[in-house]
C-alpha cells in the first residue's frame, strides 16, 4: 500500500481523483486538503458517500504521503511541488506548472514568471503511453493538459514514424464545461453555455499551443511538424473532449498501411481504443473512463487524413492519467484502480 495526499481536493479534478483513488487496490488516502472549505467533510460539497475530512494544507504533514497530487491552479502548484519533493513524496502535478521545459516560454504563455525554474528540467511530461521509461524514475510528473492529451495521442503514431515532417496540424477541439474548473466564471454559467457552442482562443493564442508544440517536437525528433493550429470550443456538456484533427496524408502509405501502423503502435495499450474502420469516436465512447478513443478517416481525393479523438477531460485528461502515471511510477499494474468503470461503459456503448 502507498499513501496518497491530494491538494486542491474540492476542485473538479481533485474530487474526481479521490473517487478513483478510494477504490484503488494499492492506495490509501493520507489526506485531502482544501482552502475555503477546510474543516468540512467532502460530502458537504459533493453528493458522495466517501468519508473524507478536508484539511487545511498547513495542518497536514506532507511526509505522510508517498505520492502527492497537486490539483491546484497553475501558479499555485509551483511552491507545493518543491515542498512535496522536500518531504520525500513523488509529486504528480495536474496543473500546467511543470509541463513546459523552458521558464521563458512558461512566462510568455502564462503571463507570470516561474518561481521554481530548476524543477522544469527534471519534470517528466506524463503522456503515459509515450513516457513509461522516464516515468519509472520520476520524482516530479507533469500531468499533460486535457486538450494536449486528446491531440497528442491521436497523432503520436504518425510523429513517431516521421510521417508529419514539416506538416501543419489543424486541431478543432470541443470541451465540456468542467474543463474550466469549479470556480465561478461568467462563461461557465448554464445560460451562457446551454444550447450553444462557443469557439474561444481561436488560432495561435491558447496556452496549450506551447505545450502541444513542445511535445510534437519531442515525439517526432528530427522529423518535427511545422506546428499546430488549434481551435478550442466550449460544448454544453459536463465532461468530455472531442478533437477533430486534420493532417496531410502521410506520403507512401495506403489506407491499410495507416490502419496497421495505428493498430501495431497501440496493440498492447489498455487505454487506447482504436475504433474499427467506418466507426467514429464520440464522447460516449470515453466519458467516465480512462480511455482515449481514436478513429481514422482517410480523405484520399484531397490528400488529407482526418483523425477523431475523444477522452474524458477529468479522467484521461486529468485524474485518470495521473493515476496511470502513479501506477507506472510505483510498479503497479497500469490498469490498477482504473478498469471497473471503463468496463461498465464499454458494455453500454
Ligand atoms: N478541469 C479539467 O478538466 C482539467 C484541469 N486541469 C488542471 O488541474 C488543476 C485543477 O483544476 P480543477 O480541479 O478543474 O480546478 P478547480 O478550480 O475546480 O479547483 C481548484 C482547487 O484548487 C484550490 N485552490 C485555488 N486556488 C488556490 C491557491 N492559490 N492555493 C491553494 N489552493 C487553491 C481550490 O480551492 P478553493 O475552491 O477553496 O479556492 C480548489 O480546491 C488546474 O491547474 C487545471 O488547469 C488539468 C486537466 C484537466
Ligand atoms: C473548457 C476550458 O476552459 N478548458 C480549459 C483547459 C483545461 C485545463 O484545465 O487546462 P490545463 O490543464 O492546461 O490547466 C481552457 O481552455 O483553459
Amino acid at each position: 500500500m502507498i499513501r496518497a495526499g491530494v491538494l486542491g481536493a474540492t476542485g473538479y479534478t481533485g474530487f474526481e481523483l479521490l473517487q478513483w483513488l478510494a477504490y484503488h487496490p494499492h492506495v490509501e488516502i493520507a489526506f485531502a486538503t482544501a482552502r475555503s472549505d477546510a474543516g468540512k467533510p467532502l460530502s458537504a460539497l459533493y453528493p458522495t458517500d466517501l468519508d473524507i475530512q478536508l484539511q487545511a494544507v498547513e495542518d497536514v504533514s506532507l511526509s505522510d504521503a508517498d505520492v502527492l497530487f497537486l490539483c491546484l491552479p497553475h501558479g499555485a502548484a509551483q511552491e507545493w511541488a518543491q515542498r512535496g519533493l522536500d518531504a520525500g513524496a513523488v509529486v504528480i502535478d495536474l496543473s500546467a506548472d511543470h509541463r513546459l521545459h523552458d521558464a521563458d516560454v512558461y512566462a510568455r504563455w502564462y503571463n507570470q514568471p516561474h518561481t521554481a525554474p530548476h524543477l522544469l528540467a527534471e519534470a517528466v511530461y506524463g503522456l503515459t503511453e509515450w513516457r513509461r521509461e522516464a516515468l519509472r524514475q520520476a520524482r516530479l510528473i507533469a500531468n499533460p493538459g486535457c486538450y494536449p492529451t486528446s491531440i497528442l495521442l491521436a497523432v503520436a503514431p504518425l510523429l513517431n514514424a516521421g510521417l508529419l515532417d514539416g506538416a501543419t496540424i489543424i486541431a478543432d477541439s470541443k470541451s465540456g464545461v468542467s474543463g474550466a474548473g469549479r470556480s465561478p466564471k461568467l462563461g461557465s454559467l448554464f445560460v451562457e453555455v446551454n444550447e450553444n457552442l462557443k469557439p474561444y482562443n481561436i488560432g495561435h493564442v491558447h496556452r496549450h499551443v506551447a505545450e502541444i508544440e513542445q511535445e510534437l517536437h519531442a515525439l517526432a525528433g528530427d522529423h518535427a511538424p511545422r506546428g499546430i493550429v488549434f481551435s478550442p470550443h466550449l460544448l454544453p456538456v459536463s465532461r468530455g473532449i472531442l478533437s477533430t484533427i486534420y493532417v496531410p496524408w502521410p506520403q507512401g502509405l495506403s489506407a491499410d498501411d495507416l490502419r496497421a501502423l495505428y493498430a501495431e503502435t497501440y496493440a498492447d495499450e489498455p487505454f487506447i481504443w482504436l475504433l474499427p474502420e467506418g466507426a467514429t469516436a464520440t464522447l460516449a465512447h470515453t466519458v467516465r473512463t480512462n480511455r482515449c478513443a481514436i478513429s481514422l478517416h482517410p480523405v484520399p481525393e484531397r490528400d488529407q487524413l482526418i483523425i477523431v479523438s475523444t477522452i474524458d477531460n477529468l479522467v484521461k485528461g486529468a485524474a485518470g492519467q495521473a493515476i496511470q502515471n502513479m501506477n507506472v511510477r510505483f510498479g503497479f499494474d497500469e490498469r490498477a484502480g482504473l478498469m471497473p468503470v471503463a468496463r461498465a461503459r464499454v458494455q453500454e456503448v
